[in-house]
C-alpha cells in the first residue's frame, strides 16, 4: 500500500487551527502530539496530530531573515504524514510545517537538498530518551570517530554491522532505548523519508551523540557517505541549552547553523555537506542512516552514477568517494578537479600526497584553496612549512584560521607560541589554541598548558577535555591527582582509557582489591584482555584468568572477533576518503590477501583466518605508538566514516595501496 505525503498543499491542509494550536511547545500541544499517536496507532483511524509551528519557531524565523548566506535557499512547505494502518484505514499522524533547504555547490549546478521537520519529535520524547544516558554516562562507546579522529561519545541504539552495537551489558539499556525511538521512525520518520525518497529502505544505524562541556565540541565538516538518507534529531534547543550545533555548509568556510529546538529534525542525503559545532552549553542529537536497501546492504555505487556520468563535478567527487577500485576513485576525483569543483581538488591533492607527488599535491591544494575551500589552508600550510617557507605557512594558517577552520586555527597558535613565520605573542597563541580547542584533541591540552599553573578554572576543564578526547599525556596528568588521593573508583575508568599493559594490570589489580567498577567498563576489560590473549598475549591471559578468578566473569563468550577482522579494502576510497588525517598513527598490521567477504550486511569485513601475534617490537621499531582505539575503528559498516579512517590507517604501510583486499587483524599489546 502507498504512503500518503502530501508536500506543499497549503490550500488542501487543513487549517492552521487556534494560537494554542499551532504553538507545538505548549504541554497541550505535546500532550496532544503523543495522546493522538497513540490513539491513532490503537484505532488505524486517521486521527491527525497537528505540530504546525507557529511563526515564531526558531528555525521559521531563522528562514524568514534577511542575511542567509548565499550559498542557501530555502522555502516551506505544508506537509501531511501519513502511514497505513490496520484494516488498510490510513492514520495520519503528523501534519507540520517543513523548512526546505538547498546548498548550492560552486561551479556545480548541483542542489544538495535538506528537509527541517519541525517538532517532529515530542519533548517529552526527547527527554525521554536522553534520561537513561545521563543516568549511565559511562556507557558511551570511546571509540575513535573516523570524521576527527577523537573519541565518538556515541551510544548505538541499534545498528546492522556496528561491532559496538553488540554487548550483553549494555542491552537493557539499548532495548528501552529502542522502545522509544522504534515507533517514532515507524510513524514520523520513516513514512516521510520513504515518501520523499522512494528508494529509502531499513534504518541501518541509529545512534545518540552527546556534546559535552568537558569533551567533544564538535564534528567535523563531513559527507554522510555511506548513508542514504539522513536522519539527525536535536534533542536540545539551539539558543537555550547551547550555541551553535548543526550546520550545512560548502567548504568555504561560512558555516550555516540551523538554530534546530528540541524535536526539530534534519533529513538530509549524503549529498549535504555538515556538522556540528556546539560554541556553549550541552547538545545531545539523535542520528540515523537509512539504506537504499531492506537488509542494509547498501548499493551506495548507483548513487548519482547518471549525473556523475552527464559530468556534474559533485557527483563525481560522491561517486569517486564510494568507487570500489583505486582508478575508479582516482578518474571521478580528477575529473571533478579538472572542472575546478574546489572539494574535489582538495581530495585530489590529499591523494597525490599519499603517493608521495607532495608537489602536485601543492598545486591541487591551491586550486582549492582559490575556489574557496577552507581546508586547503591546513594542508597547503602545512606544506610550505615543509620547504622552509614560515611565514608563508602562518599565513595560510591564517587564512585557515579566520575562516573558521579548526586544524589552521591550531597550528597559527602554534604559530604564535613559537614565533614560527609571525612575531611571537603569547597572548595571540592562547587565543588561537582556545579556539581550536573546539576542534583538535592537541589544541585541547596546548590550551590547557597555555593557562596559569596549578590547573583551575578553564586550565583544568581544557584539561579533562583533552583527557576525555583521548590525548595520552592528558589522561595520565588528569589521572595523577585521583590516583595521589586514593579516588580509586574515579581512577578505573580511565586505567582503560590508556589501554597499556600497565594500566590494565593496574586494573585487574584494584578490582581484586574490592574496588568497583562500572559493568561496561568491566566488561570491556575483559573483553580486551580476551582479544589479547586469543592473539596469543600470554601475560593478558593471565590478567584474565586474575580477575576470572576474582569476581564474576562479565564477559564469558568467545574473544571478539573485533580484533580479528579483516577489512575487505577498496584501495581507491582510500584515496577518496573525507577522514583522512595527515597524523594518523598506524596502529596495525596488514597480512595477507583475504578471499571473499561473507558477512551479508557489511560488504567490507571479512572474518580472517586466524592470524599470528602481532609483533610489538617491529611497531615499536618502528618508532610508531600502536593504539587499540585504531583497532576498533574496523567497525563494520554501521561507521562507515570508520572505514575510511580505517583507510587512512592502512595507507601508511607499504603495498597496502595497490592490493585490493587487505587484511587488518589486530593492534598490539604494549
Ligand atoms: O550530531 C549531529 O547533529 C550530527 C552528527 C553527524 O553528522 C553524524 O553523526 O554523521
Ligand atoms: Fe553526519
Amino acid at each position: 500500500m502507498e504512503q500518503r505525503l502530501a508536500v506543499g498543499r497549503s490550500a488542501s491542509s487543513p487549517n492552521p487551527g487556534s494560537p494554542a494550536q499551532q504553538d507545538a511547545r505548549t504541554p497541550q500541544a505535546e500532550q496532544r502530539l503523543l495522546g493522538n499517536a497513540a490513539t491513532a496507532a490503537a484505532f488505524g483511524g486517521a486521527c491527525a496530530v497537528d505540530v504546525r509551528p507557529d511563526q515564531s519557531h526558531a528555525i521559521l524565523q531563522w528562514r524568514s531573515q534577511e542575511r542567509l548566506p548565499s550559498f542557501l535557499e530555502t522555502h516551506t512547505e505544508e506537509l501531511t504524514l501519513s502511514r497505513p494502518g490496520v484494516w488498510g484505514f490510513f492514520q495520519e499522524p503528523w501534519l507540520g510545517r517543513a523548512v526546505v533547504g538547498h546548498v548550492k555547490w560552486p561551479g556545480a549546478s548541483w542542489r544538495a537538498k535538506f528537509t527541517v521537520l519541525p517538532s517532529l519529535i515530542a519533548k517529552q520524547e526527547a527527554e525521554a530518551m536522553k534520561e537513561p544516558l545521563i543516568a549511565a554516562p559511562e556507557d558511551f562507546d570511546e571509540d575513535i570517530d573516523g570524521v576527527d579522529r577523537m573519541v565518538t561519545y556515541e551510544f548505538i541504539i541499534s545498528s546492522a554491522g556496528a561491532e559496538k552495537a553488540h554487548d550483553p551489558v549494555r542491552e537493557p539499556l539499548r532495548q528501552k532505548l529502542r522502545d522509544i525511538t522504534e515507533p517514532i521512525i515507524r510513524d514520523r520518520i520513516a513514512p516521510f523519508v520513504r515518501a520523499r525518497y522512494p528508494k529509502a529502505g531499513a534504518v541501518c544505524h541509529s545512534m545518540i551523540r552527546r556534546y559535552l562541556e568537558n569533551e567533544r565540541r564538535s564534528h567535523d565538516t563531513h559527507w554522510d557517505i555511506p548513508s542514504y538518507v539522513s536522519v539527525v534529531v536535536s534533542l536540545d534547543s539551539a539558543g537555550l541549552d547551547f550555541e551553535g550545533g548543526f550546520f550545512v555548509t560548502t567548504g568555504s568556510g561560512e558555516k550555516s547553523f540551523l538554530p534546530l529546538q528540541r524535536g526539530d529534525t534534519v533529513v538530509h542525503q549524503s549529498d549535504l555537506l555538515h556538522g556540528v559545532h556546539v560554541k556553549r552549553g550541552d547538545r545531545w542529537s539523535w542520528a540515523m542512516w537509512f539504506q537504499d536497501s531492506w537488509d542494509c546492504s547498501s548499493r551506495a555505487e548507483s548513487w548519482w552514477q547518471l549525473e556523475a556520468e552527464a559530468g556534474d563535478p559533485v557527483a563525481q567527487t560522491l561517486r569517486a568517494m564510494r568507487a570500489s577500485t583505486q582508478e575508479e576513485s582516482w578518474t571521478w576525483l580528477q575529473s571533478a578537479a579538472r572542472q575546478s569543483f574546489p572539494r574535489a581538488q582538495l581530495y585530489l591533492g590529499k591523494a597525490h600526497e599519499d603517493r608521495g607527488a607532495t608537489q602536485t599535491a601543492a598545486g591541487w591544494y591551491e586550486s582549492a584553496r582559490h575556489g574557496g575551500e577552507v581546508d586547503a589552508c591546513f594542508y597547503l600550510g602545512l606544506w610550505e612549512q615543509q620547504q622552509g617557507n614560515l611565514s608563508g605557512a602562518a599565513a595560510l594558517f591564517q587564512q585557515g584560521a579566520q575562516a573558521g577552520e579548526g586544524k589552521a586555527m591550531a597550528e597559527l597558535g602554534k604559530a604564535y607560541r613559537d614565533g614560527q613565520g609571525v612575531p611571537k605573542d603569547p597572548s595571540l597563541a592562547r587565543q588561537w589554541l582556545e579556539k581550536a580547542a573546539d576542534f583538535t584533541v592537541e589544541a585541547m591540552y596546548l590550551s590547557h598548558l597555555a593557562q596559569a599553573s596549578p590547573p583551575e578554572g578553564s586550565a583544568a576543564l581544557f584539561l579533562e577535555r583533552a583527557a576525555r578526547m583521548g590525548h595520552e599525556e592528558a589522561i595520565r596528568k588528569f589521572m595523577e591527582p585521583l590516583a595521589k588521593a586514593k579516588r580509586w573508583e574515579e581512577v578505573m575508568p580511565w586505567l582503560l582509557r590508556l589501554e597499556s599493559k600497565a594500566a590494565l594490570s593496574q586494573f585487574v589489580k584494584l578490582r581484586k582489591a574490592g574496588v568497583p567498577a562500572q559493568p561496561f567498563a568491566e566488561f570491556r576489560a575483559q573483553r580486551l584482555l580476551a582479544d589479547l590473549a586469543h592473539q596469543g598475549f600470554e601475560d593478558a591471559r593471565q590478567l584474565l584468568q586474575e580477575m576470572r578468578s576474582a569476581m564474576a566473569p562479565i564477559y564469558q563468550e568467545a574473544p571478539s572477533p573485533m580484533l580479528c577482522k579483516a577489512v575487505a579494502l577498496q584501495a581507491g576510497a582510500l584515496y577518496a576518503s573525507a577522514a583522512t588525517l595527515p597524523h594518523a598513527s598506524p596502529g596495525m598490521q596488514v597480512t595477507s590477501p583475504m578471499p571473499q567477504p561473507v558477512h551479508a550486511g557489511s560488504p567490507h569485513m571479512v572474518h580472517a583466518a586466524p592470524t599470528p601475534a602481532p609483533a610489538p617490537p617491529t611497531l615499536a621499531a618502528q618508532g610508531t605508538r600502536p593504539r587499540l582505539g585504531v583497532a576498533r575503528m574496523v567497525s563494520p559498516m554501521g561507521r562507515a566514516m570508520s572505514t575510511s579512517a580505517l583507510h587512512a590507517q592502512v595507507r601508511h604501510f607499504p603495498g597496502a595501496a595497490h592490493a585490493p583486499v587487505q587484511t587488518v587483524p589486530a593492534c598490539a599489546w604494549k
